[in-house]
């Protein structure tokens, strides 16, 4: 007889503003059918990350699987460290900014078999200013976007959509920067300078179409402009970017330093106004089951 394995489901009540009972009993079924233990740990908001690495120690986790947004899968990725757990996900969050570059299906019943499934990639995991990044961190008008987000009474896309036109409209871009990385600098002015591991953002706008997320190496975006061919091109998924819109610069180590403080996000948070961005690859993979 197989010995039966705990599978814990990491999972955020508030993701996304949606009830999150029905993938709890999903979840439960799917594991108890497969003959393992299912073990649930809701999110509190409050040191979760200690938490979470305290509950897999004591309950001898074998797989972790996680329902939120890309804030949750960060806070599941500081609390494993250097634990070699594999992981899978359920997203649940309002943009999944994460999940989306991976193409990880609606339905709850796949989404299940993959995450408990056998195909892997070995995610970079970057620290950026000291902060865990898996997806994509910007300076900018994203940042900017997401900090007014952030405060409004609407919560998803739609939220989201009616930040923008003020956004887009604020006077603070472009802005100046110094870019070092691969003993370079680049002295450029941009209205967004991405640092990014994935190629997509939640939204689905392409606009790191070379990078790999299992590659060692994160790009540098510096989107120059607000052009409307360069924003087109991005929803196409392997269109090649106008280089008189963004410069790539691949690297495993960056500093950028800005000539004011400017708006500041790591995968989805606003992290405050920063005129320094120090990113650097580290030696730690997450281990994540994909379609
Ligand atoms: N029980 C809770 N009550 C209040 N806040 C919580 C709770 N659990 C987690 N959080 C907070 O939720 C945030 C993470 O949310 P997450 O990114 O997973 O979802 P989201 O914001 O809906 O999705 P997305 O990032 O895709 O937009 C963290 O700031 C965390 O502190």
């Amino acid at each position: 007889m197989k010995a039966q394995k705990s599978i814990l489901l990491v999972i955020n009540p508030i993701a996304g503003d949606t009830d999150k009972k029905p993938i709890i009993e999903a979840f439960k079924n799917h594991v108890r059918t497969n003959g393992n233990t299912p073990l649930v740990y809701e999110t509190t908001g409050e040191n979760d990350n200690e938490a979470i690495a305290n509950y897999i120690d004591d309950h001898d986790v074998k797989r972790v699987l996680i329902s939120g947004g890309d804030g949750t899968i960060r806070q599941v990725a500081d609390g494993l460290k250097e634990r070699s757990i594999n992981i899978g996900l359920l997203p649940s969050g309002s943009a999944n900014g994460l999940a989306s570059n991976f193409l990880i299906p609606e339905n709850l019943e796949d989404q299940l078999d993959i995450a408990l499934g056998d195909t892997f990639i070995d995610l970079d995991v970057l620290d950026i200013n000291g902060y865990t990044s898996l997806h994509i961190a910007d300076l900018g008008v994203n940042a900017k976007l997401i900090k007014n987000y952030e405060k409004s009474e609407i919560r998803g896309k739609l939220g989201y959509f009616l930040q923008a036109i003020p956004t887009l409209l604020n006077s603070d871009y472009p802005f100046e920067v110094e870019i070092f990385a691969n003993g370079k600098s680049h002295k450029e002015e941009g209205v967004l300078i991405a640092i990014a591991n994935a190629n997509k953002f939640g939204t689905g706008a392409n606009i790191n179409p070379t990078g790999k997320m299992d590659d060692g190496l994160f790009e540098v975006l510096i989107f120059k402009n607000l052009s409307i061919k360069g924003i087109i091109q991005t929803f196409y998924d392997d269109a090649p970017l106008d280089p008189d819109f963004v410069t790539v610069i691949s690297s495993k180590e960056a500093t950028i330093k800005c000539t004011k403080p400017i708006a500041f996000q790591i995968d989805g948070e606003f992290i405050g106004e920063q005129s320094l961005v120090e990113a650097k690859m580290t030696p730690h993979k997450l281990r994540i089951a994909i379609p």
